[in-house]
């Protein structure tokens, strides 16, 4: 183990913000199907955050344990700042993420679930199948997301204004967002 650390990398750590991507899908994860959750995902945080991140990517089968064992690795482990799962969220036996999330969490966010069931109202009538929640993990903000591919750009629409000033809340590191893509509200900025 290399316990060295230069005074820059102690800077870095403290700036560079670390977000997770977990993919919960029985076939993506078993490669019956090309992952194309975790891509729309990393396509959105690429035009809207324009300070330094890196990316943690993770893929699971669907289940409580398993998205509640790969949440924990990506926050206690990996020091996740934002936490954004996709797929898993709906009614379906094997649908069994919101439990995983659940498990995880101390405390919930339920305006993230409502935000993103209202506006995926406007495209599908199905919208109100997904059982997606929101909520925190000591400085880790974990939102889930369906897993449509489609719905995930619509979702992160609604949600990211209130991303920036969150993660400040909850003591995580600090993000900037491209004002043309998203407008970040920063009460008293
Ligand atoms: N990671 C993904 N990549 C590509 N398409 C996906 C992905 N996740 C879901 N989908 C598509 O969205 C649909 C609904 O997602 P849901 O999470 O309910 O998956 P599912 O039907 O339980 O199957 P699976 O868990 O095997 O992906 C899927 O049937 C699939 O067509
Ligand atoms: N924006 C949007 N939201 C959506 C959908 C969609 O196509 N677009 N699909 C719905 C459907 S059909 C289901 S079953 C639930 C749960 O999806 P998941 O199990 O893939 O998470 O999300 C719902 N939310």
């Amino acid at each position: 183990m290399n316990l060295e650390c230069r005074t820059e990398d102690f800077a870095e750590s403290e700036t560079l913000a670390r977000i997770g991507v977990l993919v919960v899908s029985d076939r993506a994860s078993a490669g019956v199907y090309e992952d194309k959750g975790g891509a729309a995902v990393t396509d959105f945080l690429k035009k809207v955050i324009c300070s330094n991140w890196i990316i943690i990517s993770k893929i699971v089968p669907d289940g409580a344990e398993s998205v509640a064992s790969a949440l924990i690795e990506l926050s206690d482990g990996e020091g996740c700042d934002l936490i954004l799962t996709t797929g898993g969220t709906g009614p379906s036996p094997r649908d069994l993420t919101p439990e995983g999330t659940q498990m995880v969490i101390s405390r919930e966010l339920p305006g993230f679930g409502e935000l993103m069931r209202r506006v995926s109202l406007d495209q599908v009538p199905t919208a109100i199948l997904s059982r997606q929640m929101a909520g925190t993990r000591d400085r880790s903000l974990i939102v889930n997301l369906p897993g449509r591919p489609s719905a995930i750009e619509i979702c992160l629409n609604a949600i990211f204004p209130a991303i920036p000033y969150c993660l400040d809340l909850i003591g995580a590191r600090r993000i900037e967002v491209n004002s043309d893509v998203c407008k970040a509200f920063r009460p008293g900025a």
